[in-house]
């Protein structure tokens, strides 16, 4: 069946500067496990990034991030839910769409820096099969092979296979051949598990350098709070739904849609699921969390409103 999405819809030329918006309105998704039950892996995620916005998701094992990576970069379609990148809604999507989007306007790097080179090529035909989609006018006007691996500190390996190279310049020619297209969108699952200090440091500045080129809006999934800290924004899963939020080192947690709020980390600990809480406003701009059923002070979280 024909969707509107593709009937005459603009995807963007390649390049155009700057990053894209992201807008997930209730996205749920459920995954069928081969024994037929149903896994829900997303339960209702509302959630906005501005244009050129640099975002960390993090949180605890299956809370849900590497899948709804995969959903903002067009590789899984939602069980529900709406998700708009700029005006475009990629939810509804027809497959031939979505390809040339995610070939042109968004890169993704999947955990593994092996999942996304091939292995038995060298660098330069990397670069070159990351291209593949662009015409050749585009191709005329993209970074120079050389330039790009330049960028990355990898001139001296361009003719060097894949296979042979540390995991730290595999990791840097990924990231080269997901911003060789100019992505508006770039995402990277956990781009520095499994890469020496040195090495981790290397590739989140270089992500950071290119982002700052070229406008990228760029979204990371991560486990290591020194990668965090770098970005100026982190969205921390709980549960499939966006639990909390940090921006410029402050957290603060979020009300879902069905009035759901999870606790910070630290009280989530002492207070486990299940706990009677009373919520009360005081002033206009603070709430007063409580357990009633003992009322010692310290069991009481003020927060900002
Ligand atoms: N292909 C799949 N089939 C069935 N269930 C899946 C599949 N992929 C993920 N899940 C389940 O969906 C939930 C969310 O998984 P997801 O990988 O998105 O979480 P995550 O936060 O990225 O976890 P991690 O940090 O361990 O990578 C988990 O319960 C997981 O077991």
């Amino acid at each position: 069946m024909k969707t509107e999405a593709d009937n005459g819809l603009d995807i963007g030329e390649l390049g155009r500067p700057g990053g894209v918006g992201i807008r997930c309105q209730g996205v749920v998704h459920l995954y069928r496990t081969f024994e037929g039950h149903d896994v829900v892996a997303l339960q209702g995620v509302d959630l906005t990034i501005q244009p050129g916005e640099r975002v960390a998701f993090l949180g605890p094992s299956g809370s849900g991030k590497s899948t709804l990576l995969t959903l903002l970069g067009g590789i899984q379609k939602p069980s529900a839910g709406r998700i708009f990148l700029g005006d475009d809604e990629i939810s509804r999507m027809g497959e031939r769409y979505l390809a040339r989007i995610r070939s042109r306007r968004v890169s993704t790097m999947l955990q593994g820096s092996t999942r996304n080179l091939l292995p038995y090529a060298t660098a330069r035909q990397n670069i070159a099969f990351a291209r593949l989609a662009l015409s050749s006018a585009e191709r005329r006007g993209a970074l120079l092979d050389t330039d790009l691996l330049g960028r990355v500190g990898l001139e001296q390996q361009a003719d060097q296979v894949v296979s042979t190279m540390s995991g730290g310049q595999r990791q840097r020619l990924a990231l080269a051949c997901a911003v060789s297209t100019s992505p508006q969108l770039l995402l990277a699952d956990e781009p520095t598990s499994q890469l020496s200090h040195e090495d981790r440091d290397h590739v989140i500045e270089l992500l950071h350098e290119l982002g700052d080129d070229l406008g990228t809006t760029i979204v990371v999934v991560t486990h290591q709070p020194e990668v965090a800290a770098t970005f100026p924004r982190t969205v921390t899963m709980k549960g499939g739904r966006v639990g909390a939020e940090g921006r410029d080192g402050a957290e603060y947690v979020v009300i879902g849609a069905e009035g759901v709020v999870h606790l910070p980390t630290h009280l989530a600990a002492e207070w486990p699921q299940g706990t009677l809480v009373r919520i009360e406003p005081e002033d206009f701009d603070r709430l007063v969390v409580s357990r009633p059923s003992d009322r010692d002070p310290e069991d009481t979280w003020e927060g900002d409103r």
